[in-house]
């Protein structure tokens, strides 16, 4: 009998992409065939770090492209325009794939973010499902939408009518609407694009056979036992370790000096600072964090992304930065994060909480500096401050400035606070738990896997 193939599907951004090609490999484990779906143009930035030119099939995974409709030149960090364009290119190419009589896929596994997709893949006749790679919390306020508007918490374009403090269910986080994901967007006409983009997709999901999301039982119980119908099977990554080249999904090449450069400090002793693969920095800000990381005097790995300004506003060192830190500092354009944060040498996490950083940082038991900039980065930023309690936030001055001083100062009664400590250490203890032979994620996954390749 020939293996189930499941063809899969992840919106084109970088904190999509690695998640779901975890769970490609979490499936390659229990004997699936996989062909994954990256844009054309994220699959040239692939590329350029990897082996992927010469050879589409590797590591067991298929790579099969497809256009999202944008001039190379145009930028893929405007979500209205890019989605935009992806609902209106991708279907057709998708249709034919799936359709292509020459490869029999069993499964379509999309992006919830790519949802819309689930009906082209049932007109295909396959198996369907769609994963979640973020917190689980932030997927039921996304399914809660119609019942906020009905409610008058929001209007039909997201925005709250007042700012105020709601629970969607029983024992779930309370939400500040200030703080809901779509309204972190930035401006107004994106929020709009996105807000019913995500409506459509909440409606696509509900044919999709089975949810499953990048969390485990522990991390959001209340949420768990409210909708059992998610089903949690992470952190994905303990898979991911058995990938032979992770620059397979990196859209920058690594810094390949990281880890021997982490071998050379002690335990405990160096600060990891990252803000994922969107957050954008302007001078001023980026002049103070760089001021922070020289205050505090300790050792730091600083990921500064080549596309960490916008066009318009350049980021500049303070002037004799580079030289005062060289002995103590390194900064880099990518780093390898899942083998940073898993090196004992990582004391704590400067980060924007994006939720596979969140994650990744508990599954190794970092604590966590929060400096959230958008969409479910403030939600994630409560669960690591308020409800784990396995990290601080960096508080902004009132010209919405975080300081110098602030970082240094939290840096500092974060290192000193053992109880801190000894709860983000239990927490990695409940996830390796959880992906362990016979733990909650790992029998997830095998039932996720049963079904899927049923035929
Ligand atoms: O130098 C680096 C920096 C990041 N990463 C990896 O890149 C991913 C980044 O993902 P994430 O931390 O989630 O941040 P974003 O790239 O900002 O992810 C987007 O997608 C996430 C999942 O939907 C959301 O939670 C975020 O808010 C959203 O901005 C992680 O796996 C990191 O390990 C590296 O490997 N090297």
């Amino acid at each position: 009998m020939s293996s189930p193939h499941a063809l899969i599907l992840p919106y084109p951004a970088q904190g999509h992409v690695i998640p779901l090609m975890e769970l490609s490999y979490c499936l390659i484990e229990r004997g699936f065939q996989i062909t994954f779906i990256n844009t054309e143009f994220n699959h040239e930035r692939i590329s350029v770090g990897s082996i992927l030119d010469e050879a589409k099939f590797i590591d067991g995974i298929h790579f099969v492209t497809i256009p999202d409709g944008l001039e190379p030149e145009e930028d893929r960090h405007n979500f209205g325009r890019l989605t935009t364009s992806l609902t209106t290119v991708m279907p057709s190419f998708l249709e034919e794939l799936m359709r292509n009589k020459a490869v029999k896929f069993t499964c379509f596994i999309a992006d919830i973010n790519m949802a819309w997709a689930i009906t082209i893949a049932k007109n295909a006749g396959l198996r369907t499902a769609a994963i979640w790679p973020a917190a689980a919390g932030v997927l039921v306020t996304l399914l809660s939408i119609p019942k906020l508007i009905q409610d008058g918490v929001i209007d039909e374009n997201g925005t709250p009518m007042k700012k105020e403090v709601i629970q969607l269910n029983p024992g779930m986080t309370p939400t500040d609407t200030s703080n809901l994901p779509w309204y972190f967007l930035h401006d107004e006409y994106t929020q709009k694009i996105m807000f019913n983009y995500m409506i459509a997709n909440n409606q696509a999901t509900s044919y999709a056979e089975m949810i499953i999301c990048n969390s485990f039982e522990m991390l959001e119980k209340p949420v768990f036992k409210e909708m059992p119908y998610i089903l949690p099977v992470g952190p994905l990554h303990n898979s991911f370790e058995s990938i032979r080249d992770p620059n397979l999904c990196y859209f920058w090449s690594e810094d390949k000096q990281c880890i021997s450069w982490l071998n050379k400090h002690p335990a405990n002793s160096v600060i990891y600072v990252a803000f994922g693969s969107i957050t954008i920095f302007n001078n001023k800000q980026f002049q103070e964090l760089a001021l922070g990381l020289e205050l505090i005097g300790r050792p730091f790995l600083w990921v500064v992304r080549p596309d960490m300004t916008n066009k318009s506003i350049s980021c500049t060192y303070p002037s004799g930065f580079e030289e005062r830190v060289a002995d103590r500092g390194r900064i880099v354009g990518w780093s390898p994060q899942q083998k940073v944060l898993k090196h004992p040498a990582i004391a704590c996490f400067i980060s924007h909480c994006g939720w596979n950083s969140t994650i990744e940082g508990v599954r190794n038991g970092v604590p966590f500096l929060c400096w959230p900039y958008f969409v479910d980065q403030l939600f994630n930023q409560s669960y690591i401050t308020k409800v784990w309690k396995v990290g601080l936030s960096l508080v902004p001055d009132e010209n919405g400035l975080i300081s110098k001083e602030e970082v240094r100062s939290k840096v500092e009664e974060l290192l000193k606070d053992r109880d801190i400590l000894a709860r983000s250490q239990a927490l990695k203890n409940f996830s390796n738990i959880s992906v362990m032979e016979g733990g909650s994620s790992f029998k997830n996954l095998n039932k996720f896997a049963d079904v899927m390749r049923e035929i």
